[in-house]
């Protein structure tokens, strides 16, 4: 292991004005001159709209591209939106591309290459000390340094021209976008426009000039010649025509014409938005800031509820607080249902193991569960590559009385909590909560989801969902291979909830 430069004296920048002089900033801005103080927002349910939308925005920007996400894969859509980054920087447009490092792959050294563009930024947020480490280099770095390593930057956002903006919970990859062959997440972003894109590009100024945002140059010994620029753009571009011949392309192509509107062509949901991140300091510190993360503001919004709560949710550890909370709002007369992942559907079986922990206390409680099946997704187009092994949720979205919606990146659990660094919006829009809700109430219908049930006398626990219309129960957890039973028995000994 070596040691990480200081990365304080690195140039600091700022965003861009919002743009004016483009057709969509022209567009945006006369949509949002007839909603005084409010955003717009488009719901992005169909994973391949959301790869398409932002391909799209990167492909109309015109001055900046701003990106920051957990996860920025090296595969197949990864690569697809290099190349558009690429060539809009070709045309002369400034892209600072913020990533976490904790799964930070770059073996074919293509950011490096993007780095050595004269309008490509790239910085990593948390390095390890060593670039594209093995994994026992990896394992020993962060037992040495687990303090530091364990804090990620979980955000997920993408602007554009300072005037559009895409926000929630989708990092960039293959199983984001319905590409890859194992993992098809259900999940959520949102397009945004308004006023809540310059609090998004305020939020990533504070990121991108952060102590723990290092410029990619300063942690490699790459070279950032010419030559290096121009073998990225040949591998891009090959990578791009497998792409383009790909079976995924094609579906994708067909789905065009209701292309990335068609959640709901051509209109905006309204409403007063804030857009709340937490403070990049808060990887800082060894205790507890609360003025540094987003609860504050998350916690008065579900306090707000007079009727009813929806929260989804991939990883539900909400600790014995968490818990307590909800079921108070229970006592209050709220209705608080939780979609999260089943054992069958869940890709970290360590968050499901803590989930258990919870379980039955909520039930009792009164929180109402609901657990996705990995076959839920069947009405999504089938653009999987190979054979896929179900469905996973990703989407983390709260909807408070119909009207309050908050959709981001942080997931119901101590990590987002206490740990990472989160963003998300929260707006008051009936509208877009009713399509949060559909989306809600669509995976939790039956046919797609266990809800979990408690026996008051045998305390046993029961799954019931439908199959072809055919009500179906069951009594341990359905669908789940032995090897993951056999990891939560595991993992519930243990006492890790605070790390999940
Ligand atoms: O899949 P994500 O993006 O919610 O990340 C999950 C990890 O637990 C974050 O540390």
């Amino acid at each position: 292991c070596g040691s990480l430069p200081p990365s304080t004296d690195k140039p600091e920048s700022h965003h861009l004005p919002p743009a004016s002089d483009t057709p969509s900033a022209k567009y945006t801005q006369a949509e949002v001159d007839q909603h005084q103080h409010q955003s717009g927002f488009r719901l992005l349910t169909l994973s391949t709209n959301a790869l398409l939308s932002r391909i799209a925005l990167v492909d109309h920007a015109k001055h900046s591209i701003d990106l920051q996400y957990y996860i920025f894969a090296s595969d197949m859509t990864g690569h697809l939106l290099m190349q558009h980054l690429l060539t809009a920087a070709d045309r002369g447009v400034r892209v600072r591309i913020l990533i976490d490092d904790n799964n930070f792959t770059d073996e074919d050294h293509l950011f490096d290459a993007l780095n050595s563009h004269p309008n490509i930024k790239v910085r990593l947020f948390n390095p390890l000390q060593t670039r594209n480490p093995s994994a026992i280099s990896r394992a020993t770095q962060f037992v040495l340094d687990w303090r530091r390593l364990n804090r990620r930057m979980h955000n997920k956002s993408l602007i554009v021209d300072n005037s559009v903006a895409i926000i929630g919970g989708r990092n960039i990859g293959d199983p984001y976008f319905d590409a890859g062959s194992d993992t098809h997440f259900r999940d959520l972003d949102v397009v945004a426009i308004g006023p809540v894109v310059q609090q998004a590009s305020a939020a990533f100024d504070d990121y991108w000039n952060c102590d723990a945002a290092y410029p990619l140059k300063s942690l490699t010994n790459a070279d950032d010649s010419a030559q290096r620029l121009a073998a990225a753009r040949q591998i891009l571009q090959g990578k791009v025509r497998a792409f383009k011949e790909s079976d995924y392309a094609q579906t994708v192509l067909d789905e065009l014409p209701t292309g990335p509107t068609a959640d709901r062509r051509g209109a905006w949901f309204w409403g007063e938005a804030e857009l709340v991140a937490d403070q990049p300091e808060k990887i800082e510190t060894s205790r507890d800031v609360p003025a540094l993360r987003i609860g504050s503001k998350l916690k008065a919004m579900i306090d707000g509820a007079q009727h009813q709560i929806l929260a989804t949710t991939p990883y539900f550890i909400p600790g014995d607080e968490g818990t307590e909370h909800l079921i108070s709002l229970v006592q209050r007369g709220v209705t608080v249902k939780v979609l999260t992942n089943s054992l069958a559907s869940t890709d970290e079986t360590a968050a499901h193991a803590g989930y258990v922990h919870y379980r039955k206390r909520l039930l009792e409680g009164g929180v109402m569960l609901y657990e996705l099946r990995p076959s839920m997704g069947q009405a999504q187009p089938s653009t999987t590559l190979g054979k896929s092994s179900g469905v996973s949720l990703h989407a983390k979205t709260i909807v408070v009385d119909g009207r309050q919606v908050f959709i981001g990146s942080l997931n119901m659990d101590q990590r987002s909590k206490l740990l990472n660094t989160e963003m998300g919006i929260i707006v008051d829009s009936p509208g877009l909560a009713q399509a949060v809700t559909d989306f809600f109430n669509t995976a939790a219908l039956p046919a797609n989801a266990f809800q979990v049930t408690l026996d008051p006398s045998s305390h046993r626990l029961s799954w019931h969902a439908t199959d072809d219309g055919k009500d179906v129960v069951y009594h341990e957890e359905p669908d789940a291979n032995t090897k993951k039973r056999v990891e939560v028995s595991f993992l519930r000994m243990l006492p890790i909830d605070g790390l999940l």
